[in-house]
């Protein structure tokens, strides 16, 4: 990162990339340009020079603005403020609400073609991306049920600046809902604390956790968020789907889009990175009680809370473990019937953001079930691991996409796919 060099620039910026930046391009070299638009000339700092094939910069002015560009919902965050002390998190808040889902639209199909090699035609490039109810009256404001604060070496609360780990002070938190933000301690001075999460309490309030070194403060017991007639309970600092709407979006994407025709109660169906059961549940819901199926889940608070969660499901099971290490000892130890239930299995997957990988997938491959379900937090680990499942000999059967992340660039997709006919 270069730090004396601070040079502006006028630039033409053309398109979207990953990431939540746009692209322009300075005597041939490509730039992405953080806080501009498609369409728009801007004016730009330098902020890194030191890649071979690409450089980085901020918009300080903008020359010509998009049709679509909106003042910013966040003023902690806007242009107005220098480059340097900008808030982090809603990179697209400067951006017409359903333009932002027009260019996450763009993102997501221009990695199906380049990672995932989806031919032109395949239709599924038409995918368009959804919004949650309600977001769009509530102009994508309000959403986020839990926030991660830093705390500087002056105690100063705040998120990180935009691309840094510097801390900044901000008055508002117009993402958050209304019992996180009110919860959150903006103005307080947290001397010798790290990190402050503010969580909703699944009803209409919210916890403060602060951590310091070796220290965590809080009240520590679980919480129950609700999805339609379904109970959940989780650790307070434990995974959960970060919109208010997100679970119920994707718990009923899941249930909707799974194939009843490749579909078996009695397989061994599995939910991977299964967290605390939530997707599990769906296919429980659309298949009866008695579907067979086991979450897979590292965290071993989660694991218990899915066992929880889960049992009035009498065939469903619980196991911690690392998902590349389930599926290979799950198929050296298989025999040849066990293998032959495994090409009846439905099989969801909801990795982290980097994907499930290679090794994964290649596993996958081996087990080769009736169906997979891809719930993917990212376009390109998603679209990588796409590539290899097609070129492994499946097909995408379906794909639908959803705003779960308003003014940011993040996009939720949920695929299904079976083996190639
Ligand atoms: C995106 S979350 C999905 C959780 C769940 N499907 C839900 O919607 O609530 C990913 C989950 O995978 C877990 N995880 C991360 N890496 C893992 C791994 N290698 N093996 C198993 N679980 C993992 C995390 O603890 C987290 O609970």
């Amino acid at each position: 990162m270069t730090t004396e060099h601070s040079a502006e620039v006028d630039l033409d910026v053309t398109n979207v990339a990953h990431g939540g930046v746009s692209v322009a391009r300075l005597d041939g070299r490509v730039v992405f340009v953080a806080d501009s638009l498609p369409g728009e000339r801007v004016r730009a700092r330098i902020s890194a020079d030191d890649h071979s094939s690409f450089w980085r910069a901020e918009t300080v002015e903008v020359l010509e603005p998009s049709p679509h560009r909106r003042p910013h919902i966040w003023a902690d965050a806007a242009l107005e403020r220098d480059p340097a002390r900008r808030a982090g998190g809603a990179e697209f808040g400067h951006i017409e609400l359903p333009w932002q889902r027009e260019l996450k639209r763009q993102v997501l199909v221009d990695s199906l073609g380049r990672f995932g090699k989806l031919p032109e035609d395949h239709p599924a490039r038409g995918v368009e991306v959804e919004a949650v109810e309600g977001d769009d009256a509530a102009n994508g404001l309000g959403w986020r049920t839990r926030v991660s604060l830093h705390v500087d070496d002056d105690g100063i609360v705040g998120p990180y600046a935009a691309r840094s780990h510097r801390v900044v002070a901000v008055d508002t938190l117009p993402l958050a809902t209304a019992a996180v933000e009110y919860a959150s301690p903006l103005d307080e001075r947290l001397s010798g604390a790290e990190r402050v999460d503010v969580i909703s309490d699944g009803r209409r309030g919210a916890r403060v956790v602060v951590r310091a070194e070796g220290r965590t403060a809080g009240a520590g017991t679980p919480i129950t968020e609700r999805v339609g007639e379904r109970e959940f309970r989780l650790e307070e600092l434990g995974f959960w789907q970060v919109h208010h709407g997100a679970a119920a979006t994707l718990s009923t994407g899941v249930r909707d889009q799974l194939l009843e025709g490749e579909f078996d109660a009695d397989a061994p169906n599995l939910d991977l990175y299964g967290g605390v059961g939530l997707l599990a549940a769906a296919m429980a819901t659309r298949f009866g009680p008695a579907t067979r199926i086991e979450t897979v889940e590292s965290d071993r608070r989660a694991t218990g809370n899915a066992e929880f969660n889960l049992r009035d499901l009498k065939a469903a099971t619980a196991v911690t473990a690392r998902v590349d290490r389930y599926l290979t000892n799950r198929l050296k130890n298989a025999t040849a019937e066990e293998r032959g239930g495994f090409s009846r299995a439905s099989v969801i997957l909801d990795p982290p953001r980097a994907g499930a990988g290679k090794q994964v997938v290649a596993s996958l491959l081996e087990f080769r079930p009736a169906q997979l379900v891809y719930v993917a937090c990212d376009p390109v680990a998603f679209s990588r691991d796409l590539g290899q499942l097609t070129a492994g000999g499946y097909e995408l059967r379906s794909l639908r996409a959803f705003d779960l992340f308003p003014h940011t660039h993040h996009v939720e997709a949920l695929a299904v796919l079976t083996p190639a006919s």
